[in-house]
């Protein structure tokens, strides 16, 4: 779930996308680059690492330019250690285009084949992203008469991009000496939206993956970008925006609600932390259901997203909300870390327990969601370590049961804790008295309470339908063998270690 902007500005945009970038860590600790445009040039910087880690002054000094965009990344095709993986990427011709993607693609491999047997174009690594901005580089070659290029043929191009390919995609591109363009797939599956901010040299634009970019960054929220449309700012500034798709449907992924995104974002019409206490009214009535409300003393969060959830579900029923676990502000997010042995070591690293708020009590943990069970089973183990006596756990999302092939790094079925159990052997399975799952329909109907605009999902993680309706169980064998244990070793060139 990778972060992108872009800056369309009036003065020089290296340090707001710099900024924009550390507001969208939460999205990918991988990875991170910047690519400024400056005259008819390109100047870009990425590396492994985090947004504080990557650039230093010099590298800061060399990139220079009124319009940019960034990315953070967090893999899910390809590898995590080559950097030439990391985006943006860039392509020189037609014009010389810069590029960054969250997403992922679920037939970039015939693309790939596609690309280099008929539009002649080789693909140097195995990231999906690279694949990507080759088919938008061909359709902008095809659209573009004679050598010059206008709105019609940028927006021909992102049509016949929608045309050909399958999956998640939120993209905002760079075309040398001509603008910035983004669009978003025909579902939405990955969102995107816009803002602006008046200076005294005209109006500056931001587009980015959460409004939390353009807060931070003093850019006013202007509006989300719809799924299949494209939106266009040109050199002096003018936006257009035109729906691309044949078909565009709002099918949001429900995993950005319910840990993906920041608490203080706005997405697709709905806040995320009114979302987050919104699922843990649902959840409260389930547990209201499900467990003895006389039994538990005190309800905990696990820091730090299922916090809004916990506080929400603790008042609706009227029980104590106690801060049990204190997290470790240097340590990132362990889920979207790469590999399980740095995962699980990273949990204990990074929540430590407060004894004199477990000693004799019952606790019910409350999580935003369980996937591998990395951090509900060694959360459970602290609990009880630190003196409670039963340890109940909820989890505002349904029990994740699918890959997801849209751009969360979950390929295997068996790597998800609840692959094959119920509610009552997930519990066995962390060590807990009791365990109480949000139900998918309520989850759902949190999000169309708060936007009735927006009743259809991207589940699949939840219930195994795939939108894009490619995805069959051929296709999930082969992403299981080709991405599942660890995180593969970097595969430039051709190496077949990568994913379906
Ligand atoms: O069952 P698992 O495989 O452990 O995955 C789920 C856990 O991972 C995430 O936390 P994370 O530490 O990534 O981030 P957070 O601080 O935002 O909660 C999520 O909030 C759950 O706590
Ligand atoms: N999570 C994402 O958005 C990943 C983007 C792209 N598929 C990559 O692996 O780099
Ligand atoms: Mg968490």
């Amino acid at each position: 779930m990778c972060g992108i902007v872009g800056v369309a500005g009036r003065n020089p945009v290296n340090q707001i996308i710099y900024d924009s970038l550390l507001l969208l860590q939460h999205r990918g600790q991988d990875a991170a680059g910047i690519a400024t445009s400056y005259d008819q040039f390109f100047s870009m910087y990425k590396a492994h690492g985090l947004v504080r880690d990557v650039f230093r002054t010099r590298n800061m000094r060399s990139l220079p330019g009124n319009s940019g965009l960034g990315q953070v990344r967090y893999p899910t095709a390809g590898s995590s250690d080559s950097v030439d993986e990391a985006q943006p990427f860039y392509v020189n011709a037609p014009f010389g285009i810069t590029f960054v993607h969250n997403g992922n693609l679920t037939n970039w491999r015939e693309l790939r084949e596609e690309l280099f047997r008929i539009d002649r174009r080789h693909i140097n690594t195995n990231s999906d992203s690279e694949v990507l901005l080759n088919v938008f580089a061909h359709e902008l070659q095809m659209a573009a008469t004679g050598t010059s290029l206008d709105e019609c043929a940028v927006f021909k191009a992102v049509s016949a991009v929608h045309r050909r390919v399958k999956g998640a995609y939120a993209v905002i591109a760079q075309v040398a000496s001509f603008g910035m363009v983004a669009f978003r797939d025909p579902y939405g599956i990955r969102p995107l939206c816009l803002g602006a901010q008046e200076t005294d040299k005209g109006v500056e634009w931001m587009i980015a993956s959460e409004s939390v970019a353009l807060s931070g960054c003093g850019f006013n929220f202007v509006r989300d970008i719809a799924p299949g449309e494209a939106v266009l700012i040109d050199l002096d500034g003018n936006l257009s925006s035109r729906q691309c798709a044949d078909n565009p449907q709002l099918v949001p992924c429900l995993f950005e609600y319910v840990y993906f995104a920041r608490p203080d974002s706005l997405m697709d019409g709905v806040s995320i932390y009114d979302a987050r206490l919104g699922m843990g009214e649902y959840l409260a009535d389930n547990v209201a259901k499900s467990l003895r409300l006389g039994e538990i003393d005190v309800v905990m969060p696990i820091p730090d997203s299922s916090r809004p959830s916990a506080m929400q579900l603790a008042a609706r029923l009227g029980l104590n909300y106690r801060e049990g676990f204190i997290k470790n502000r240097y340590v990132g997010r362990t889920f979207i870390m790469p590999g399980q042995a740095v995962r699980k070591k990273s949990v204990r690293q990074k929540l430590n327990a407060i004894d004199m708020e477990f000693k004799g009590k019952n606790v019910l943990l409350v999580d935003d969601s369980i996937v591998r069970g990395t951090t509900s089973r060694q959360i459970v183990d602290m609990a009880r370590e630190a003196g409670a006596n039963k340890v109940f756990f909820a989890s505002a999302a349904p029990p994740v049961r699918f890959p997801n092939v849209y751009g969360i790094d979950m390929p295997t079925q068996s790597e998800l804790i609840a692959h094959g159990r119920d509610a009552d052997a997930v519990a066995r399975e962390i060590g807990a008295n009791g365990l109480v799952y949000q139900a998918l329909s309520d989850l759902e109907s949190t999000l169309s309470d708060l936007n009735p605009a927006m009743h259809t999902f991207e589940s699949s993680c939840f219930n195994g339908q795939y939108i894009t309706g490619d995805i069959d169980a051929g296709y999930l064998e082969r992403l299981s063998q080709t991405r599942g244990g660890t995180a593969p070793t970097a595969g430039n060139n051709g190496n077949e270690n990568d994913d379906s």
